[in-house]
């Protein structure tokens, strides 16, 4: 049967970019977007900003929801020390088998815990299976109706700490309006938007929302 989008996406990538090489892998990724077939990844002018925030917050233990055909892990993974413990969530089984390939690809398969299976379900597990105390960091980037849903999981399942930094993306486009105001206006977060533009778009406007929790 004909290739999905992402597969040609990680077929692109396979054959313009250097294995074990991340920003080759994350350049690729961007060339196709910007010129053969838009994707709904993070890009180069959003990833650059999450970039700064995981410089700056040096995460021993990150978690992704929603890693799709993994470029956000790659971009993420490329910035942690091998003693750092990352997980990213995928529920849809082609996207992560793609994400699988392409992780592989960069060389990065050693420094990410890859879980297929519903952020609601691996959510409440995090500290029995994955071993987790409490997160340093978190990128939320699956769909966008259940982002306040899995904030909340977060805060029951006592996975954030004073100073865990919360980042979100699509806060424009498409928007997650609910979960905007609940970070803004709970009391539990330091909340700020970092307006951007919207993936492969020279137009759209899109931002992440960067929420410090206060414990
Ligand atoms: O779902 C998303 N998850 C994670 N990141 C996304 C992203 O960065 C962008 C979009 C997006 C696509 C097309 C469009 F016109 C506007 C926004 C989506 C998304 C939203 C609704 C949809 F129906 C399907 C895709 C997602
Ligand atoms: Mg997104």
């Amino acid at each position: 049967s004909a290739m999905s989008k992402e597969q040609r996406v990680l077929q692109y990538v396979q054959q313009n970019a250097s294995r074990g090489d991340p920003d080759s892998v994350l350049a690729a990724v961007d060339k196709f977007g910007w010129e053969t077939e838009w994707a709904m990844n993070l890009g180069d002018v959003k990833g650059a900003i999450l970039d700064r925030f995981v410089k700056e917050t040096a995460p021993q233990t990150m978690l992704e929801l929603g890693t799709y055909m993994g470029y956000s892990a790659i971009r993420i993974a490329r910035l942690l020390p091998e003693t750092a413990k990352f997980m990213t969530v995928e529920f849809d089984q082609e996207n992560a088998a793609v994400a699988r390939e392409m992780i592989e690809f960069a060389g990065l398969q050693n420094r990410i815990i890859q879980i297929t299976s519903d952020t609601a379900d691996v959510i409440p597990q995090l500290k029995t299976k994955y071993d987790v105390e409490t997160l340093d960091m978190v990128f939320i980037d699956h769909w966008k109706d259940v982002y306040v849903r899995d904030i909340k999981l977060l805060e029951t399942n006592k996975l954030l700490r004073k100073g865990t930094v919360v980042v979100a993306d699509n806060i424009i486009k498409p928007g997650a309006p609910e979960y905007a105001e609940y970070v803004r206006t709970c009391g539990k977060y330091d909340s700020t938007f970092h307006e951007s533009r919207f993936e492969y778009s020279n137009d759209d406007i899109d931002g992440l929302e960067k929420s410090v929790f206060r414990g």
